[in-house]
């Protein structure tokens, strides 16, 4: 948005830069991670699962905070009115205010570890955060060079969703793996939507997002290839048995997903339509994981 433009309302701006629909991502794989666990053991534990949601949501609003504080070193967010360092003038604070979220939120994972006399939930998320840094900080800058979804696919799925397994059970499950599969596809879809409507600001700052490689019409058809498979792998894995039936359940998200692919297909060329796409691609991953998670508890 270039400066002669009118700016939206600050609630709006302030909205689009806590951004609460994309809390979803952290959410879900704690949510289909414990339903796994819960089906093939019958062991939940609310305060662990509570405290692990908590973790997880603070731990993402560090990534998301020291992604603005990050991205104004390197200049891509200068025309970007909801970065919150724009927002508040202040990149020491933000700065300061991403550490003390990241700070609480891995107490929270510190004391699931504690609880349950095992490190091993510590390690596998401080990868997680290692990968999150390695996405945006210097000198790495990763989701630079166009690998963010590499980093989402195992950060959000089999990492997290381990985590997440390993905190109810002490062990693992070659079910939770394979539906971390799903999770992982799901979620760096949605950051794959993100960039289809930042094409100019990412070439002018040197960031080689999948888009910019790719160009929007080939992104455009390799999105639609990525929304396609999560529905079959699904099915296949409830035909090899490794899922219940009713997680077929997820399914209900396809509506979302057509739509996704449809909306991207007619418009990945003109950044005020497709600048929403990343939030249809949070209904389908919402949706679908909702649902997984529920056919894995009612299956
Ligand atoms: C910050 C992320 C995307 C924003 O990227 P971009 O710079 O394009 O955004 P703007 O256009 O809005 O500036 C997401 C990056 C995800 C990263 C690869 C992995 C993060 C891992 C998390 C720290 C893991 C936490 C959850 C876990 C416990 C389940
Ligand atoms: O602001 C964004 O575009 C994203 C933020 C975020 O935390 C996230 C996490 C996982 C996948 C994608 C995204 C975003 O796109």
């Amino acid at each position: 948005m270039t400066s002669n433009q009118i700016s939206p309302p600050q609630g709006k701006l302030w909205m689009a830069a806590i951004k609460p629909p994309m809390y979803s991502v952290a959410i879900m794989p704690i949510w289909v991670g414990s339903a796994v666990a819960f089906r093939e053991t019958k062991i939940f534990n609310l305060t662990i699962f509570s405290l692990f949601i908590a973790a997880s949501i603070l731990i993402l609003a560090w990534e998301n905070i020291s992604n603005d504080v990050f991205d104004a070193e390197t200049g891509i967010d200068q025309n970007k009115h909801h970065s919150l360092v724009n927002l508040t003038g202040n990149k020491t604070l933000m700065f300061w205010v991403g550490n003390l979220c990241l700070g609480l939120g891995l107490l929270g994972i510190i004391a699931i570890a504690l609880w349950q006399k095992d490190p091993t939930i510590i390690g596998i998320i401080l990868l997680c955060c290692g990968l999150g840094y390695i996405y945006q900080g210097p000198p790495f800058r990763l989701g630079y060079q166009g690998l963010g979804e590499i980093l989402c696919f195992f950060a959000f799925g089999p990492l997290g969703m381990g985590a997440a397994y390993y905190s109810q059970t002490q062990t693992w499950s070659s079910t939770n793996l394979a539906a971390s599969i799903i999770l992982g596809i799901v979620t760096s879809l949605v950051l794959f939507c993100s960039h289809f409507h930042q094409v100019a600001d990412d070439i002018a700052a040197g960031k080689k997002s999948p888009i910019v490689r790719l160009g929007t019409q080939a992104g455009a058809k390799v999105l639609v290839v990525f929304t396609t498979i999560i529905y079959p792998l699904i099915l296949l894995f409830v035909i090899l048995n490794i899922f219940p039936i009713c997680t077929l359940l997820s399914f209900l998200s396809l509506p979302f997903a057509v739509k996704l692919c449809r909306h991207v297909l007619e418009n990945h060329h003109q950044p005020d339509k497709v600048s929403n796409s990343k939030f249809i691609a949070i209904n389908v991953h919402f949706l679908s994981c909702l649902f997984l998670g529920l056919g894995f508890i009612f299956g």
